[in-house]
């Protein structure tokens, strides 16, 4: 991987001219900007090319049914949240989620970290108001900070040199836990052990009674469980900051081709995925696999352009749909998509993201999500894709390994008298770990009823 100066990788640090690029922070000094997009352009790649051509051959098995994603992590991360505990918390719940899933599949789980990256929101308005005094929108740790005062929200350009910082940071932890004992499966599957034994979560026995025999029989056989004390992790974001990611794209000295190496795989957003946008374009020029999240509004002739601009050759796993309709409308809306998206002959994997189409404001005024609505459209997810014959190929969710009060329901019945007991996004709520957990059971359930 080397950083050079051919002409392709020239201009894709340079904005394509004529084209706009959606939710971009109006950084209020060019000169500051310039300076912190020349130090990211120097800095090491964070993850390599050959291991986002892994990502995607995984991502292309999760189309075919041969494996199942599972990506989740923080709304929004913070410099101040990236701590060995936070971090901790997180990987443990989505190897506990993992485990359950793997059992409930059948085949491996991917797993991937919504993190190392995440640091950019878009937002519906560029103003928050509070009483009488409005400012900018917090946009993220990267953009500019959360704090309600005119300094704090100024967008300040250092903030993607610290961006990187704390991804750099973030992802060498990850990567430490990830291989170097951590992940045993012998210790994962005892966590989850805890949770069952929580009298709330009695209802899960039978599985993790089923879950135990399996570990048992492997044993039994001689299973090589020191060969699963590692395990494979990727890390993904949503590639929202055109000033970020382009500096972190690279040319792969194997083979010449353009990759973002802010992260193995990287989503456009449902506010950013304009045909025309700048957005797009820059993905369509890079090698990693891509998202792009896909709500009940989009229209199928946009996304058909779409998957011709992004994946001109229909390579497997190369482009994810990760759809967010919400539990009212997936079984209504969705069915069309994948219906006209698989006649195109194109090769999409398909994700259901069931968070982001089921956020509301509580009567307490909290921006929450309930649990049952969450379970439902993942429900309604497999529904569409066992009536069409096509594959449902993981899920995408806002979880943390800690034990917040962001959105309601679940075996410890969470109220929306609960929510200021410990709500602590800065952005939209998100699973806990109970509940995290949780999802994982029922979506086992779902998928060991295939
Ligand atoms: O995470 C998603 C979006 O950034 C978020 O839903 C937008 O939130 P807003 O409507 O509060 O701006
Ligand atoms: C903003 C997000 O989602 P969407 O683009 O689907 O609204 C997100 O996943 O953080």
């Amino acid at each position: 991987m080397s950083l050079t100066t051919d002409a392709d990788s020239r201009t894709l640090l340079e904005a394509t001219p004529g084209l706009t690029a959606a939710q971009q922070p109006l950084w209020p000094d060019a000169a500051a900007l310039e300076a912190a997009v020349a130090e990211l352009a120097v800095y090491p790649p964070l993850v390599f090319a050959g291991e986002c051509d892994v990502l995607r051959d995984r991502m292309a098995a999760a189309g075919r049914g041969e494996a199942f994603v599972l990506q989740g992590g923080d709304c929004a991360e913070t410099f101040a949240g990236a701590t060995a505990d936070n971090i901790k918390n997180r990987i443990k719940t989505i190897l506990q989620m993992a485990a359950v899933l793997t059992y409930g599949a059948s085949v491996p789980v991917v797993k991937v970290g919504r993190m190392a990256g995440q640091f950019a929101k878009p937002r519906s308005s560029n103003t928050e108001t509070r009483e009488d005094v409005t400012l900018p929108a917090y946009r993220g740790d990267m953009v500019n900070d959360f704090e309600f005062t005119p300094a704090a929200r100024h967008p300040d350009p250092q903030r993607l040199v610290r961006a990187y910082h704390a991804s750099s940071a973030t992802l060498n932890l990850v990567r430490a836990f990830t291989t170097g004992g951590f992940a045993d499966l012998r210790h994962v599957h005892d966590w989850n052990r805890g949770f069952v034994a929580n009298a709330a979560n009695q209802r899960y026995e039978k599985l993790a009674r089923d879950i135990d025999k399996a570990m048992k029989f492997m044993s039994a056989c001689g299973a090589d469980f020191e060969a699963m004390r590692t395990t494979e992790f990727f890390a993904a974001h949503e590639a929202l900051i055109l000033d970020y990611e382009r500096p972190l794209t690279r040319v792969d000295s194997r083979t010449g081709d353009l990759y973002d190496t802010s992260g193995h795989f990287i989503w456009i957003g449902e506010r950013t995925r304009d045909i025309g946008g700048a957005h797009l374009d820059f993905v369509s020029r890079i090698h990693n696999p891509i998202g792009v999240k896909v709500s009940a509004k989009a229209h199928v002739d946009d996304l058909l352009r779409l998957i011709d601009l992004v994946d001109p050759e229909r390579t497997p796993g190369r482009l994810t749909f990760i759809t967010r309709m919400g539990a009212g409308q997936v079984r209504e809306s969705l069915p069309d998509v994948v219906e006209k998206v698989t006649a195109s002959g194109a090769a999409v994997t398909w994700i259901c993201d069931p968070m982001h189409g089921n956020t509301f404001e509580s009567a307490s005024g909290y921006k929450t999500r309930d649990f049952d609505d969450v379970v439902d459209e993942v429900r309604g997810f497999f529904e569409v894709h066992h009536a069409l014959g096509t594959v449902p190929g993981g899920i995408h969710v806002e979880l943390t390994g800690n034990d917040v009060t962001e959105c309601i329901g679940g075996s410890e019945k969470i109220l929306d008298a609960d929510l200021n007991k410990r709500y602590e996004s800065v952005c939209d709520p998100r699973l806990n770990h109970q509940q995290s957990l949780e999802l994982a059971f029922l979506v086992a359930e779902m998928l060991s009823r295939d």
